[in-house]
């Protein structure tokens, strides 16, 4: 029991923490230019017509921001923002609950939208499109439809895997955005950035290098700075010299390149136990006992990204650059 409201107490923090090093507006939130100069553009237009802003779907691998940017749409339109996700939505009704709370203009939050139930997503297209919901009182042959108007607001729908996104959910947003990676000098800020809010001190080079092994990926990002500093605090005198933040990273086993036991474990099974590909991803997974959909959300986009991996119809191969990293020999056919 003491250990659940120690671990609860834990969550809160750690959530609290995560607020306060989130971004509020678009001065703050770094990189995404493309994303961030474009959505300026749309919130402005829409504040000069005195509307809701169209509404929004971001998408990219987790961890680059879409909450932190729905968070900044809200913020910078001046409205209340709601959040939930695709699968906490189970019934229609719940659907209908979150929208008739809504106020005229406010921003609705939808993370992992991909993973709406048919039903619920059902009855989200009126919404969109014509601000109303159609709900169906009774049951039987005295069932009716009752028409509800809806307050205008705002859809942000945010997801990892556009693709499984149905057609005409897709078409409902005006404006579609796909998050990039973050480049090193983007990291490096960020974590400077994280570092003055944490109130702990880091030299530039330290940054850096945190920033070059956080898989291009904000989120990661904060995260090893904080296992850093824990090294600097108690292995150091506080500060987070580049020596500190080496040998932290190594103790965490986090490579230069980013990579981790899981990205490692992946590699090595397809070279070595399936001579480099192809392999099914069922099967990578199975042999290095991870979920299929993490390998798919989180590892594989980054390995191919930096080319250390391929997909191809018959499955994931390993590339040369792959080999080389792990200090393994190409196979003569190669
Ligand atoms: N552009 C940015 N500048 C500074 N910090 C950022 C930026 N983007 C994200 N962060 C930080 O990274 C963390 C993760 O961001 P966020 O939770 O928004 O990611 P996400 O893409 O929504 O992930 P998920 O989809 O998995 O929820 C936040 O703590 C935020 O502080």
């Amino acid at each position: 029991m003491e250990d659940r409201i120690i671990s609860a107490h834990l969550m809160m923090e750690e959530q609290t923490m995560e607020l306060s090093l989130r971004p509020r507006y678009f001065a703050e939130y770094i990189g995404q230019s493309l994303a961030k100069e474009n959505l300026k553009v749309y919130i402005e237009a829409a504040k000069m017509r005195n509307e809701a802003l169209d509404h929004v779907l971001l998408y990219g691998p987790p961890g680059l921001g879409k909450t932190t940017l729905c968070n900044i749409i809200a913020n910078e339109l001046g409205v209340n923002m709601r959040t939930t996700s695709g699968p906490a939505i189970e019934r229609p009704g719940d659907l209908a609950a979150i929208l008739t709370n809504l106020q005229e203009g406010d921003v609705l939050f939808i993370d992992e939208i991909h993973r709406l139930h048919r039903t619920v997503e059902e009855v989200l297209y009126p919404a969109m499109e014509d601000f109303v919901l159609d709900i169906i009182i009774g049951k039987g042959p005295s069932a009716r439809s009752v028409r509800l108007d809806l307050p205008k607001f705002t859809l942000v729908g945010a997801t990892t895997r556009v693709g499984l996104l149905s057609a005409p959910l897709r078409d409902r947003f005006g404006v579609i955005s796909r998050l990039e990676y973050y480049t090193i000098d983007e990291l490096t800020y960020i974590v400077s950035r994280t570092a003055d809010i944490l109130q702990v001190q880091i030299v530039g080079e330290a940054a850096t290098e945190v920033g070059m092994r956080s898989r291009g990926t904000p989120r990661i990002a904060n995260r090893l700075l904080k296992r850093v500093r824990d090294f600097a605090q108690v292995k150091g005198d506080g500060i987070i010299t580049l020596d500190i933040a080496k040998a932290a990273l190594a103790s965490i086993q986090v490579d230069h390149l980013g990579l981790d036991e899981i990205d490692h474990k992946m590699l090595r099974a397809i070279i070595l136990s399936f001579q480099g590909g192809p392999v099914g991803l069922d099967t990578i997974a199975a042999t290095i006992g991870e979920e299929s959909q993490t390998i798919e959300d989180v590892y594989e986009p980054y390995l191919l990204q930096i080319g250390f991996l391929q997909r191809t119809p018959r499955g994931r191969m390993a590339t040369p650059a792959a080999y080389q990293h792990l200090g393994l020999p190409l196979p003569a056919s190669k």
